[in-house]
């Protein structure tokens, strides 16, 4: 669609940022100074990406001579004007970016902020997503956009009070870049909105949450010199840059507060809560460059999602080059944020020559080892901080234990799980090898949809009868790497539901394997029928030591696939070949008893077939699985149960 100066068009927002804008009007979060916050780092966003494009593009008609944030305050109007001379906006970005909520997960935003209880728990879901320009309509209630994309003749107007509807309009004569003005709301002390025409507010709030923005931040401020006998009172305007511009990362740490250390990573993660942890590296010699790498406290909502971010973003010699360098750190920790500066690439170095790069590789491996390490420290000295970054982002991190080899060890120390040791409390992999058992050799584990389902399985029951502990792994990622780690420090992991047990201490070994002998010879003539009867569902049946009170479970190969990752496969699209398990009968259980006697005296008997089939049927549904053919399995079971009654 094209419009033309005066032509003023309404259009109405989407119905999900009509809803957070209506929860941003009503302003349910305490610090509304961060709006300040958001425009100045968009701002900075602006100059950033117009510096790159000009750089890229040679022919862009861009002015970039003087670029800069601009801070405009009219007390009379009471508005306040945050300006660049930016990248900018064309029509269509303003009605994409600023019109609809573009963002992914807006939806569960909305439906969290409903359930929030309180505005600390508000707080923290903003700090999770990040609203960014609307913050404007905490403190404003009415926002004027004015943009013109470098490059464009055409500038757009956005205007909007934050209710249903904002009207956007052509404008000629609009400059180069950005400018939001907000018509301020009244202050409010009580509330937490100050006055923001006062002079003194903006430059506090400047020098708190955006000192280090690269690009100058500049106000013009009346400067009063008092009237003397001879002269009367001067005002005159000076133009003050109110920020540093000095680049956090290439500061030691005690130069630095924590402070400016949580406003920088707020910019650069565009995050509203606190960073857990702050690592400034710096490398000298061959690959000199610095990196400031922060911790968040919250996994984003998009940790798990395909296009989910990654976090860091690279410099070089103090230009922004790119964000979401992902070459500079692996997927699994995609949740760290920051910045790299690297000194010796060239300023137009692209997303390719990143991935084939040996010095972003080095870095890279740096970088990796040092947040491991910190973790590492984090585990061990602040244990609190530590259950808070494992349960955030635990699961990102268990992708490592299958991707990086080579530092498995230090991701299996960091890693905790659940575990039948404790109902609340998770265990590290140490903890739960100084518990073994004298001759325990191996790290049990179970593998499912939920603790619940995975205690209650009958593959757990010989496990809990000799008092052996057992990791309860519930996260689609533990099948995976549980079935591609060997070993954590000398003993092999072994899943419950795999393979043949054998939980016999030594001294028991002898007798428990004549008593073994005894019922295989007993139960032969049981077993090879089912096998037959059953050749459909299961490659074989055979005794269980593994049940106590179940008549029986099924049970994978070694290495065959369970199935929660079978339908995991296939619901992600992967086409996975049905595999047959095994089922195990528990000798000791009556039914099994007296299936062996109904089919040793009546071979052949219908009713005995039809039995076979519900042990199987019972068994899947035992460890969560679903059946085939629930309808079958109903009618079986009331023909059983009648012919019992
Ligand atoms: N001053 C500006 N100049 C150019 N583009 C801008 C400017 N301000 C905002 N935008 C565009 O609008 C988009 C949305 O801005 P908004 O502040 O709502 O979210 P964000 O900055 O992407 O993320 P966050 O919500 O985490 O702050 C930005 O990503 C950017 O593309």
């Amino acid at each position: 669609m094209n419009a033309h100066t005066g032509e003023r068009e309404q259009l109405e927002f989407q119905a999900e940022t009509r809803q957070l804008l209506d929860l941003m009007v009503h302003s349910i979060y305490s610090n509304k100074d961060s709006f300040l916050r958001e425009l100045v780092s968009n701002a900075s966003d602006a100059l950033d990406k117009l510096r790159l494009a000009a750089y890229q593009d040679k022919d862009l008609d861009a002015d970039t001579s003087d670029l800069h944030i601009e801070i405009a305050i009219d007390k009379d109007a009471r508005t306040l004007t945050i300006r660049d001379n930016g990248i900018g906006m064309s029509r269509d970005e303003v009605v994409d970016l600023i019109g609809t909520l573009a963002k992914s997960g807006t939806a569960e935003l909305r439906r969290k902020l409903k359930e929030a209880k309180d505005a600390a728990a508000s707080e923290e879901l903003i700090g999770q997503f990040g609203i960014g320009f609307y913050s404007t309509f905490m403190v404003a209630d009415k926002v004027t956009l004015l943009t013109r994309k470098a490059g464009e003749t055409q500038g757009t107007r956005w205007e909007s009070t934050g209710e249903a509807t904002y009207t956007i309009e052509a404008v000629d004569d609009a400059p180069q870049g950005s400018s939001v003005t907000l018509h301020l709301k009244p202050a409010d002390a009580d509330d937490n909105m100050h006055d923001y025409t006062d002079v003194w507010k903006i430059k506090e709030l400047v020098k708190r949450y955006s000192d280090f923005i690269a690009w100058p931040i500049r106000m013009d401020v009346e400067r009063r010199t008092p009237a003397t006998d001879e002269e009367p009172e001067k005002v005159e305007i000076e133009t003050q840059t109110l920020n540093s511009q000095k680049a956090l990362w290439a500061k030691s740490k005690d130069e630095v507060t924590d402070e400016e250390y949580t406003e920088f990573y707020r910019h650069i993660a565009h995050a509203w809560d606190e960073p857990l942890e702050t690592i400034p590296m710096k490398a000298e010699g061959t690959f000199e460059y610095q990196a400031l790498l922060f911790i968040p406290q919250h996994a984003p909502f998009d940790l798990f999602m395909r296009d989910g971010k990654t976090g860091v973003h690279l410099y070089v010699k103090r230009v922004f080059i790119m964000d979401d360098a992902d070459e500079l750190l692996p997927e699994y920790l995609r949740f760290v944020k920051g910045v790299v500066d690297a000194q010796d690439l060239s300023l137009n170095v692209s997303r390719e020559i990143l991935q084939q790069d040996r010095q972003i590789r080095a870095i890279r491996r740096r970088l990796t080892k040092k947040v491991l390490s910190t973790i590492v420290d984090i585990q061990s000295s602040r244990p609190d901080d530590y259950r808070t970054l494992w349960n955030e982002f635990g699961r990102a991190l268990k992708e490592g234990l299958i991707s990086d080899t080579d530092n498995r060890e230090t991701l299996l120390k960091i890693s905790s799980f659940a575990s039948t040791h404790s109902a609340d409390e998770q265990t590290t992999l140490a903890d739960y090898v100084s518990r073994m058992k004298d001759d325990q050799t191996q790290i049990y584990y179970a593998a499912g949809e939920s603790r619940q389902l995975l205690e209650n399985s009958p593959h757990l029951e010989a496990f809990k009868a000799k008092g052996l502990e057992v990791l309860l792994l519930t996260d689609p990622v533990d099948e995976v790497w549980s079935a591609q780690v060997p070993e954590f420090d000398g003993k092999t992991f072994q899943s419950v539901a795999k393979g043949e047990v054998d939980l016999d201490s030594e001294e028991d070994k002898a007798a428990a394997e004549s008593e073994r002998q005894a019922q295989e010879k007993e139960f032969e003539e049981l077993l090879g029928w089912m096998t037959t009867t059953l050749d459909d569902h299961v490659k074989s049946v055979r005794l269980s030591t593994r049940l106590t009170t179940s008549p029986a479970c099924i049970v994978g190969d070694d290495f065959s696939m369970s199935p929660a990752l079978e339908r995991m496969y296939r619901a992600s699209g992967q086409p996975v070949p049905v595999t047959k398990r095994i089922l195990e009968l528990n000798p000791e259980h009556p039914l099994v008893v007296a299936l062996r006697a109904a089919h040793l005296e009546r071979p052949g008997d219908e009713a005995s077939a039809e039995t076979a089939e519900l042990l199987y049927g019972m068994a899947l549904l035992a460890e969560g699985g679903e059946l085939a053919d629930p309808a079958r399995f109903t009618t079986l079971l009331a023909n059983r149960l009648s012919a019992g009654i």
